[in-house]
């Protein structure tokens, strides 16, 4: 079995390269990443340390790697052959490996109508759909209804702290021990794999992603602006400032509030998951940067669909009034800085130049006077 991961990085060789291999694929990582191409295709294995007090070591083998800036028609010919495709390389970067993923199912075509699944694992919703969207674009439109006959695109919810890596060895990741990959069933197309104890099919993805999102990565973005706020560069050390904590705390249960009156999660075991996930992040085997979780795209971080304004919209849509204290993290985001985060920069540019109201409603899309709006000026 053949399975091509995009994005040798921290979550695709931390969690989904390893879970293939477990499945006992053969994995093609491809990636732009030149000097961890090349180490994949020397040592052809690599280490995963799952971050607690018994330092497991889990080995990942049976893998390849291509370059696809340098090798595209490679890639294109992997693809061809391939049993599954997975992606883990940032929202952005997913109508740009759309062109190397189009280009392979024209030539899968040329010879196979075997049906292939395509599964985009960024922390977003609808991350597969986007990429099939990207793709038919790109497709002539002689083939494209064949193309999106074979090729199935499930959303996925992937979950697993995987923070930048300083180990000696380039590709060694240490991974937190807690995982979860939901994937949506009806989308697939043909078989639907068996990755045996690491995927959970769901008929419905969306209470799943938003679930993971609005707690997860809203609790996580909590911890980082405050912490940012706060002169903390650390993660675990933001967590146990008492100020950041009491926050996060009710942060999370303002969204926790949202999801279950959306998705009659049951109270006590949310309740659960919620104080799980702020366990999460005080693990004290691993070691995460505030510019990791709360950079990387923070103007897309506060878009309407993701993790802070998507809860506080639906907040106010089921209870008529703002939620405090997520506000108060919306507005610790306005204030984050970092001079080597392209985003950010533009960012603090905005509101520089349209002040926190207007550049509040082009990110958000809210207007105005809406309540979250009103209540984030409140804390600014
Ligand atoms: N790290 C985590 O804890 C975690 C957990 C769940 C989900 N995610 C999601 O997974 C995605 C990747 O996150 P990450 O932390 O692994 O980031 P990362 O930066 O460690 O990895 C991304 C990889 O994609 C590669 N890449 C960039 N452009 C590419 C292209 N055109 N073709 C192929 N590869 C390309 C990069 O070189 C890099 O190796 C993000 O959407 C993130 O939200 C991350
Ligand atoms: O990956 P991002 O940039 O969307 O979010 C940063 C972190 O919150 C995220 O990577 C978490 O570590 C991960 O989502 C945990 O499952």
């Amino acid at each position: 079995m053949l399975a091509v991961h995009f994005g040798a990085g921290n979550i695709g060789r931390g969690f989904i390269g390893a879970l293939l291999c477990d499945a006992g694929y053969h994995t093609t990582f491809i990636d732009v990443n030149k000097e961890i191409i090349d180490e994949i295709n020397e040592k052809k294995q690599y280490r995963v340390i799952l971050a607690d007090q018994n330092q497991e070591e889990i080995v990942v083998d049976n893998i390849s790697g291509i370059n696809s800036i340098e090798e595209p028609q490679q890639v294109a010919d992997t693809i061809a052959r391939a049993d599954i495709v997975t992606a883990a390389v940032g929202p952005t970067v997913l109508p740009i490996i759309a062109k190397n993923i189009a280009e392979g199912l024209l030539k899968r075509v040329e010879t196979t109508t075997k049906p292939i699944n395509i599964i985009a694992c960024e922390n977003m919703v609808g991350g597969s759909s986007l990429l099939r969207e990207k793709i038919l674009e790109l497709l002539p439109e002689e083939k494209r209804v064949l193309i999106d006959e074979i090729a199935g695109f499930p959303n996925s919810a992937v979950d697993r702290i995987v923070p930048n890596q300083t180990n000696e060895q380039l590709l060694t990741v240490a991974v937190e021990p807690y995982y979860e990959w939901a994937v949506e069933k009806p989308a697939f197309k043909g078989e639907v794999p068996k990755i045996n104890g690491g995927v959970t099919y769901v008929e419905d993805l969306k209470p799943y992603i938003e679930r993971k999102l609005y707690t997860v990565n809203a609790g996580h973005a909590a911890a980082a602006y405050l912490g940012n706020m706060y002169g903390y560069q650390k993660i675990e050390e933001a967590v146990q400032d008492d100020r950041v904590q009491t926050i996060i705390n009710r942060a999370l249960k303002e969204t926790g509030d949202v999801l279950i009156t959306l998705y009659h999660f049951d109270k006590t075991e949310h309740d659960h998951y919620r104080n799980k996930i702020i366990g999460r992040f005080t693990n004290p085997y691993l070691s995460d940067e505030v510019t990791r979780v709360g950079g990387r795209g923070p103007i897309r971080k506060l878009g309407a669909n993701d993790r802070l304004i998507g809860p506080a919209r639906q907040y106010v849509e089921q209870f008529q009034h703002a939620p405090e204290n997520l506000s108060k993290v919306i507005a610790a985001a306005l204030k984050y800085e970092n001079r080597e985060d392209p985003e950010a920069v533009t960012l603090q540019e905005m509101i520089k130049e349209k002040g926190y109201q207007r550049t509040l409603e082009e990110i958000t899309g809210l207007a105005a006077d809406h309540p979250v709006i009103t209540t984030v000026l409140k804390h600014l």
